[in-house]
């Protein structure tokens, strides 16, 4: 559906994108993910075909977004992280006014306007002027436009800030539904955000590429990384030896002496089924389980960690 290439974005002497390469399937709803100022909304007004690349070539269904930029732009809808609303208009004649823009032809207008309001609930509201309208209402408008032509690509630019939690959900819905017959490339900083609705994930920082990869190989990734601590009273190397002859065990990474009698022992684990072999070994040797409980990273540090890695990479190029 959409292939970015070797994209680089600089204003003056700042390089918002460097050299980003990824690519969005084919009805799938892909994450765009980074910290504020990492070059997301950036990358997505140069797909959307609002701002030049410096270097590098976006092409949308097969379209160049340069060179063939009335095509390319045919097949996307987009929502840009301020919502492009004239506040003195009504909704129903905004709605009009974007599908003239978009060239919708005359005798669908009607309908695509009717469509597009029945789906975001605005039928309602279709009088309503647009400045008199609550933050959600707006951003339900913005959708509209978004949608109005039945675009192949919905670039939707951190549709949910500034939401209440309840609006928050309705627009979860909706996009999900939206990716059944639709492609969509949805930015946030929010970790959680992204993996509530995503099957993929772009994960960037300073403009730069950290990872690609499946919202599943992230969690795996969070579960690989995960380390038990196990805290024992009494002989920290009769313990040290119990664990010694444990399979399944990757290694000790830490044994942290409280001062008190006291040993906590950080454990990689091969598989989390080990736990009950250590428990037990330590019964056999009569060794004191004060506590045993695992760290597990959540998705948010997988996400910092990546960015963090990228940042302190940067730093040694220099
Ligand atoms: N018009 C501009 N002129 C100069 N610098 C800009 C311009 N627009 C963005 N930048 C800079 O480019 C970098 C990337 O900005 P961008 O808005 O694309 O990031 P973002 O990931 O969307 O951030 P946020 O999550 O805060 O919206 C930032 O350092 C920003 O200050």
């Amino acid at each position: 559906m959409v292939e970015v290439k070797n994209l680089t974005k600089h204003y003056g002497h700042v390089t918002a994108v460097n050299d980003l390469s990824f690519e969005i399937r084919d009805n799938e709803i892909l994450g765009f993910l980074g910290p504020n100022g990492a070059g997301k909304s950036t990358t997505m007004n140069i797909i959307a075909g609002y701002l030049p690349s410096s270097e590098g070539t976006v092409t949308v269904c097969g379209h160049d977004i340069k060179e063939d930029a009335r095509a390319a732009k045919k097949c996307i809808g987009y929502l840009p992280e301020i919502p492009p609303l004239y506040p003195d208009m009504r909704v129903e004649e905004y709605l009009r006014y974007c599908a003239g823009i978009k060239g919708v032809r005359r005798g669908e207008i009607k309908k695509e306007i009717e469509k597009a309001m029945e789906r975001l609930q605005l039928t309602d509201m279709r009088r309503r002027l647009i400045a008199n309208l609550s933050k959600g209402y707006k951003q339900r408008v913005g959708l509209a436009q978004a949608i109005i032509g039945d675009p192949e690509l919905l670039i939707l630019d951190e549709p949910t800030v500034g939401l209440d939690p309840s609006q928050v959900a309705e627009l979860r819905n909706f996009i999900r539904e939206l990716g059944k017959d639709h492609s969509v490339i949805l930015s946030s900083h929010i970790l959680g955000e992204i993996s509530a609705v995503c099957n993929r994930v772009v994960i960037i920082n300073k403009g730069e590429l950290c990872a690609v990869d499946t919202i599943e190989n992230l969690e795996r990734k969070a579960t690989d990384a995960a380390v038990l601590s196990l805290t024992i009273e009494g002989d920290q190397l009769a313990a040290s030896f119990a664990l010694e002859g444990i399979s399944g065990i990757k290694e000790v990474k830490d044994i942290i002496d409280m001062g008190d009698g006291t040993f906590i022992f950080k454990i990689a684990l091969e598989d989390d089924k080990v736990r009950q072999d250590i428990m037990s070994a330590m019964i056999t040797n009569g060794i004191n389980v004060v506590e045993m409980s695992m760290d597990k990273p959540d998705l948010e540090k997988v996400f910092l960690d990546l960015t963090r890695k990228k940042r302190s990479r940067s730093k040694s190029d220099k």
